[in-house]
């Protein structure tokens, strides 16, 4: 079972301190919604975590393991699946080459067992099987030969989410997963988080705006202000503590 933890979390940007000692643990199985108002640093935190940032103090483990000084590829590799970064995405391949790729990456070990012809063929039914199934679970098996570069928006992000499955990821992040999508969009992705979650061994974090969002997918909601983490929580509790209440008008006035 894989751990996320933050200790001690710390970046500051000349004198303004914009995550302040954030000590946090995420369990797989959860989906932790982290909110709070506009520069609050949820992304700050969340470039920590993936490694987009270098803490000026505090650590990432992952099971115990200190990934602070490892970069954000390394990181990827080592089980933490940011989703939406536009970097994991070959446009000139297609869906099904795409998912391949990141299978074998998953299984690169697997791979260097010597020129042997019947490995070397079993292997390469078992990548594209499973290639196969996880274009399955997200819906593309009908798309797998077109090219990414020709794909609608929408499915170009279905697409990263199902090349962190293919990575075997542990922990998946999404930052305002929804941003930027139309109606039609925003539910499919919504819909693949949601059978994310059915997974007791992933760790899925959010970062979202929209409070109606994160009572529906939350089973946790920790609350950062001004770079602290301020609430830590069931989403009922939280979302009635005083704190949130007080300080989050906005929140407060959706959440009623
Ligand atoms: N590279 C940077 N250099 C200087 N200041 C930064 C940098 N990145 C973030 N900040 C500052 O850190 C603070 C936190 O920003 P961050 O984007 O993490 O907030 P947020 O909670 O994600 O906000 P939003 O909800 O608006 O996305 C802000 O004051 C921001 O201006």
């Amino acid at each position: 079972m894989s751990l996320l933890a933050t200790k001690d979390l710390t970046i500051r940007f000349g004198g303004h301190v914009a995550v302040n000692a954030v000590t946090c643990a995420f369990e797989p199985g959860t989906l932790t919604a982290i909110v709070g108002p506009n520069g609050a640093g949820k992304t700050t935190y969340f470039n920590l975590i993936s490694g987009q940032l270098k803490a000026s103090a505090g650590q990432v483990t992952l099971d115990g393991r200190d990934l602070s000084g490892l970069s954000p590829s390394q990181r990827t590799r080592a089980g933490l699946g940011r989703a939406f970064q536009l970097t994991n995405l070959f446009p000139r391949l297609s869906v099904l080459e795409n998912v391949r790729l990141a299978v074998q990456a998953a299984r690169d070990g697997a791979h260097r067992r010597g020129l042997n012809l019947w490995s070397i063929w079993s292997d390469h039914r078992a990548l594209m099987q499973r290639a196969d199934e996880v274009l399955n679970e997200v819906n593309m098996a009908d798309k797998e030969n077109e090219l990414v570069a020709n794909l609608p928006h929408g499915d170009q992000r279905k697409l990263e989410v199902a090349l962190l499955m293919a990575l075997e990821s542990k922990v998946f992040m999404f930052d305002e997963p929804t941003a930027g999508m139309n109606a039609a969009e925003a539910p499919v992705i919504l819909n693949l988080i949601r059978k994310l979650k059915q997974d007791p061994t992933k760790t899925i974090l959010l970062v979202e705006h929209k409070m109606d969002v994160v009572r529906e997918l939350a089973d946790r909601i920790i609350v950062l202000h001004n770079g602290t983490l301020v609430a830590d929580g069931d989403p009922a509790t939280v979302i009635a503590s005083p704190i949130v209440q007080e300080a989050y008008l906005g929140i407060a006035k959706e959440a009623a």
